[in-house]
């Protein structure tokens, strides 16, 4: 392999060895040279720009010009330290010109052949001397420096085969780099020079075995039947050296290194040779000794810390300062990788452990009016010291001073106690209006009832507005101006949960939309509620009959779902957009009602717990007493209460009767009203027009009875009532109109609204009943001084308020009779929607409809 890499790669050495052939075939003669022998050797010449040496110019250099060997060559290459400073200057110029030591190495070697051709020459030219009797040229002690010698000496110093491997080496250094690099970070031990070719390399230059010419040769020939055979091989290798892992052998790498860096030497030593100079060669090796540095300069193997800093012969001959930087690079890229290989630690947030579990508010100064953000807020304020945090839960039974001195409602959490289960959609096309909303001719039509207005209950702060409050009774919500209980009066509803929902929060809202599994959208409570407390209030947009109409023909034509609740004063509440409370849904056994109150002079509607309150996660209904006012508008119901009637409204055999009774009725009214025009007196509650409207309906079917007489007869009540007679009741029969409920205080409604001529008057005997407390004889003497409530200003006494308070109760319970007929006289008829609808709408009437049907007569 040495040779044939010489051969390869030195012309000149192998002319040399031609010429050496070529005299060998032509032993005696120097000067007799076959022609293919002459013409080998030219054109190696014109390959190498050699000067060829022929027989001729070889008797001319070395027998007349230069001495003993007679050979221009630089003179270092023949010893040992030229050659190794040859060397250096070699590795010198390649680092300062990016070249590579083994062009300086292949001169070297190709300067060893040709002196050994030539030492040959000069052999056979003595010989032939010899026999021909010349005398040498050559002295004896010359003849030991022969050619074999001066290789050898060559050999020694660093020309020996195991230097061509470790040139070899050198260059595969490029793919040594690469790989000992990859492996750097998976194992140090890696990392170090001990590739098989660098170790075989170091054995060799330990040991470096002198072997023959021949020997070399026959491992050439060798090595040249096995190129062609490996060149596909190495070509492969070249492609694997990229492969991170699969190191090839290294015997293949240094192979096609050697080709490789073979083909630029080629080219490299025909510039060289032909170009250097001999002083371009002495200031080359000037240089190379005065690069010459003690070895143990050089760091250690193991400081160079990765296996790409191994030194080899070349590589030590870099500067300090240039390995230092290099050392630090790499530790930087080492410690880099140590950094990206360091395992992520998650950072785990502290866990915070629940100190308050379901009995929130118990240990904190909690007002239940404010919500959790606002009551940190106050807690802040007037806490001076932090409290410390407590380990424990407490008990509910020791739950503080503050609480069982002022006590609290007990608040479960209502997501805790029935969380909605998950993918709750929300009704999307629903606006919200928390207040009634005058639209078109409403605002217009509408007037507050200013009477109402001025009553006042009779409950004193002892018993507070109880069950027997007046105010109570007629649906008034009690306020300053019609109550002195203050406070603790117990009729203030509608304060109360304008109080609660100003505290905002869920709980405090108390309800909240759910989504049900057949009827749509539903209301569900949050909380609990105690029985008859107000829940939430039912808003929306107060419209006149005539705009119902229209929006059920236009807007509402395809709708399933209707929100249209009977008012106030023939109005109609749309809650299309309105409050939360248009969600609740129809149940023939419900839970709550819907009434109609009248506050500070308005009416306003709201949905009130049943008799039996409300549990936490209810769903919330009430009875419709839904009128379709037609067959197409017969929705079946599904509340799914045993006592379900199967349609949302009345049921068939009912309506059947209602709307039988409701025909007569109407051809009643209908010849009256024709013998009316035909020149009789008309009456008052007479037919004002010809709608169908249940509205104007209701108008009808009540006959006027004189303000006087009812008056009268409520005295008499009363004083019957005083004197320990039972006020006589008389039930109302027809309900057609209005329906029972089941509190007492609608079957009061109820007993006191009746078509009957002699209808008494519930309320006037309550009335009575409170009043005969006082001293009323006053009053029956002086009855006829009692002026109008309406009409007091100025501050009366005592017992004129008494007895001013007991005519104003028996004028209220004559206008649940007969007020249809005073404002129906007093309003004008211009305001009265006369005009019948084509279509009934179907619209709800509220629980509490036997009273608001009452007050829309007003
Ligand atoms: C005021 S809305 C109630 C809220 C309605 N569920 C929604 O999704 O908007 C009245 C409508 O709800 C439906 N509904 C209410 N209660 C019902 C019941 N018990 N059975 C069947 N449908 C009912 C009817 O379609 C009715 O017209």
């Amino acid at each position: 392999m040495f040779e044939s890499i010489v051969n390869f790669l030195s012309p000149a050495a192998l002319t040399n060895s031609i010429l050496r052939e070529a005299v060998a075939t032509a032993p005696g003669s120097s000067k007799m040279m076959t022609r293919r022998a002459r013409s080998s050797l030219e054109s190696a010449a014109a390959v190498t720009n050699t000067p060829t040496i022929t027989p001729d110019t070889m008797e001319q250099d070395t027998f007349s010009n230069n001495g003993p060997t007679g050979v221009d060559f630089s003179g270092p290459l023949l010893t040992p330290e030229a050659s190794r400073s040859e060397t250096s200057s070699n590795h010198d110029l390649a680092v300062a010109g990016d070249e590579k030591p083994q062009t300086r190495r292949r001169s070297a070697r190709m300067t060893r052949m040709s002196l050994r051709a030539l030492e040959n020459l000069r052999d056979l030219e003595e010989e032939n001397k010899l026999k021909h009797g010349e005398a040498s040229s050559m002295t004896p002690k010359e003849r030991t420096v022969s050619g074999e010698t001066l290789i050898n000496s060559v050999d020694e110093s660093r020309a020996s085969p195991s230097s061509v491997k470790n040139d070899a080496n050198m260059n595969d250094h490029s793919w040594s780099q690469t790989t000992l690099l990859r492996d750097t970070t998976d194992n140090d031990e890696n990392a170090h020079l001990a590739t098989p070719v660098s170790k075989r390399s170091e054995e060799e230059e330990e040991a470096p075995p002198r072997r023959s010419l021949r020997a070399r040769r026959a491992k050439e020939d060798e090595i040249k039947n096995n190129d062609k055979d490996n060149t596909e091989d190495n070509m492969e290798v070249t492609k694997s050296t990229t492969k991170p892992e699969k190191a090839t052998p290294p015997r293949r790498s240094s192979r096609l290194s050697l080709v490789t860096r073979a083909a630029e030497v080629l080219d490299r030593a025909a510039s060289v040779l032909g170009k250097r100079s001999r002083d371009a060669m002495e200031k080359a090796v000037m240089q190379r000794r005065a690069s010459l540095r003690p070895r143990h300069s050089l760091p250690a193997r193991d400081a160079l810390g990765s296996s790409s800093e191994l030194p080899d012969p070349k590589k030590r001959r870099v500067s300090d300062g240039d390995l230092q930087a290099k050392k630090n690079e790499l530790e930087q890229e080492a410690s880099k990788t140590e950094e990206a290989e360091k395992p992520v630690v998650p950072q785990f947030r502290t866990k915070r452990w629940l100190d308050q579990g379901m009995y929130t508010g118990q240990e904190r100064d909690y007002d239940p009016r404010l919500n959790e953000a606002n009551n940190k807020i106050r807690a802040a304020r007037r806490r001076a010291p932090p409290e410390p945090q407590r380990k424990l839960l407490p008990l509910p039974m020791f739950a503080g001073e503050r609480l069982l001195k002022l006590g609290r409602d007990f608040k479960l959490p209502f997501d805790v106690f029935s969380p909605l289960p998950p993918g709750q959609p929300k009704p999307d096309e629903w606006k919200k209006t928390n207040r009634n909303v005058f639209v078109g001719d409403a605002a217009s039509f509408w007037r507050e009832n200013k009477k109402i207005e001025l009553s006042t209950c009779l409950c004193d702060e002892e018993t507070g507005c109880d069950e027997d409050c007046q105010n109570r009774f007629m649906f008034y919500e009690c306020d300053s101006s019609n109550c002195r209980v203050g406070p603790n009066c117990g009729n203030r509803s509608f304060e109360e949960l304008k109080q609660r929902t100003k505290a905002g929060g869920k709980y405090n809202i108390g309800v909240e939309v759910i989504k049900t599994a057949d009827r749509g959208y539903g209301v569900r409570s949050n909380r609990t509620f105690e029985p008859n407390q107000v829940i939430v209030e039912y808003t929306g947009e107060i419209i006149t009959q005539n705009e119902c109409e229209r929006r059920m023909r236009s807007v509402y034509k395809n709708n399933e779902c209707y929100y249209l609740m009977y008012f106030d004063q023939n109005m109609i509440i749309d809650a299309t957009r309105g409050s939360i409370a248009r969600f609740v849904n129809h149940s023939c056994a419900p839970n709550c009602r819907m009434e109609k109150w009248t506050v500070g002079g308005k009416p306003r509607m709201a949905l009130f717990a049943g008799d039996r309150g409300i549990m936490t996660g209810e769903e919330l209904t009430y009875d419709y007493n839904f009128d379709p006012y037609s067959q197409k508008n017969v929705q079946q119901c599904r509340c799914g209460a045993p006592t379900c009637r199967g349609v949302l409204g009345p049921r068939p055999k009912e309506r059947e009767i209602r709307e039988s009774k409701a025909e007569q009725k109407k051809e009643a009214l209908q010849k009256k009203a024709k013998g009316a025009l035909a020149g009789t007196k008309r009456k008052l509650g007479s037919v004002l027009d010809e709608s169908t409207s249940a509205l104007n309906k209701k108008r009808k079917t009540i006959k006027g009875t004189s303000v006087k007489t009812t008056i009268s007869k409520a005295m008499s009540k009363a004083k019957s009532a005083i004197n320990g007679k039972k006020a006589p009741v008389h039930v109302k029969k027809n309900v057609t109109v209005m329906k029972t409920t089941k509190t007492s205080k609608s079957m009061m409604k109820t007993k006191t609204i009746s078509k009957s001529k002699v209808t008494k008057v519930a309320t006037a005997a309550k009335a009575a009943k409170a009043t005969s407390k006082v001293k009323i004889q006053q009053v029956t003497k002086k009855k006829t001084a009692v002026k109008p409530a309406t009409k007091e200003t100025k501050p009366v006494s005592g017992s004129e308020r008494v007895r001013i308070r007991f005519k104003a109760t028996a004028r209220r319970s004559t206008s649940f009779k007969k007020g249809t007929q005073t404002l129906k006289a007093k309003s004008p008829a211009k305001k009265t929607p006369k005009k019948t609808p084509s279509k009934r709408t179907p619209i709800k009437s509220p629980g509490g409809s036997i009273k608001s049907k009452a007050a829309a007569k007003k």
